[in-house]
């Protein structure tokens, strides 16, 4: 049986740092009778724009609170249903739209901080809800650059734990104004030693930023929200086992995590065209983004090239 100790980061709450309260079955009942689930917690400076939703869905009236649910059950956070909805703060901005994920490596002739500026500018204007961004100084340049919430992240070689895999880099990133930390949040051993849970309670004891769990796998996403991760992305999904990297973006993980999830749950990964990003939407994705398709030029012409000249 999975079991969450959810930390709710709902208006009622006036207390930080999250304490954790007594464990709710994900799959029934709360372990002390009476209580209500998602209310033994106590809140956090970030819970201001977080609060509890009393609306129940029309076409399921009376289901289970999410945090006592069976991973069989109904996802209370899909398709704009949570009900520890974001109404205000970057989670409210970015849900049901896209997150453009402006990142070139070094060795891309892109690569650089004012192209990456440009580049966000570029996608904001075209509507992106979000943009996700790699390295301090792309981060600082793109945030004097927009206004809409910056998710960041810091790459340290690109082998194991490599997305900003310190609290040292998690508290790096949240430095340059990005709203969401974004980190690797596999089962792999992180290289300062911390667990995943004391990461995610530094960037939250020490910043305002909220947390993107990026994970590869069922488990790692169920482990992520109980480690106190604010939003999960499919990331990693595809890129921690030595299979051939798949085509497309993992929807059957999507899904599942979407469903049993009390938290946001973000698609990323091998998203190459608009249809599959709406597919990914349909699929439960809380936001959506995109990498690769818009924002890597060098990667595009190549196959262009490719399909040109076999
Ligand atoms: C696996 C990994 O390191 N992903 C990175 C995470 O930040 C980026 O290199 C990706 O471009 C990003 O996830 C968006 O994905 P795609 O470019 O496929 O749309």
């Amino acid at each position: 049986m999975i079991r969450f100790s959810p930390v709710c980061r709902c208006s009622p709450c006036t207390r930080w740092p999250p304490v954790r309260g007594p464990t709710t079955s994900i799959s029934g009942q709360p372990e002390r009778p009476g209580r209500t689930p998602g209310h033994w917690h106590p809140p956090s400076p970030r819970c201001a724009g977080i609060s509890v939703s009393t609306r129940r869905r029309r076409r399921s009236p009376g289901r289970t609170p999410p945090h006592a649910l069976s991973l069989t059950s109904p996802n209370p956070t899909r398709s704009g249903e949570l009900v520890h909805r974001p109404e205000t703060g970057p989670l409210a901005t970015i849900e049901g739209g896209l997150i453009v994920s402006c990142q070139a490596p070094p060795d891309d002739p892109m690569s650089g901080p004012g192209v990456m500026a440009k580049m966000a500018a570029t996608v904001v204007a075209a509507g992106a809800r979000a943009v996700r961004v790699e390295g301090l100084d792309d981060l600082r340049a793109v945030r004097a650059a927009v206004d809409v919430p910056v998710v960041g992240l810091w790459k340290v070689g690109n082998d194991g734990v490599y997305i900003t895999p310190t609290v040292d880099h998690a508290l790096a990133v949240a430095a340059t104004g990005a709203e969401i930390v974004a980190l690797d949040a596999t089962a792999r051993p992180r290289p300062d030693g911390r667990s995943l849970a004391e990461t995610v309670a530094a960037v939250h004891e020490k910043t305002p930023a909220l947390v993107m769990a990026d994970i590869s796998s069922y488990d790692e996403g169920v482990a992520a929200v109980e480690a106190g991760a604010d939003v999960i992305a499919t990331t990693l999904a595809g890129y921690t086992m030595h299979d051939a990297v798949p085509d497309g973006p993992d929807l059957a993980l999507l899904t599942a995590l979407a469903r049993d999830l009390p938290v946001p749950v973000v698609c990323e990964g091998r998203i190459s065209t608009p249809r599959a990003a709406g597919a990914a939407r349909r699929a439960g994705a809380f936001a959506v983004v995109v990498g690769t398709a818009i924002t890597r030029p060098h990667v595009i012409a190549a196959g262009f090239v490719e399909a040109v000249e076999e």
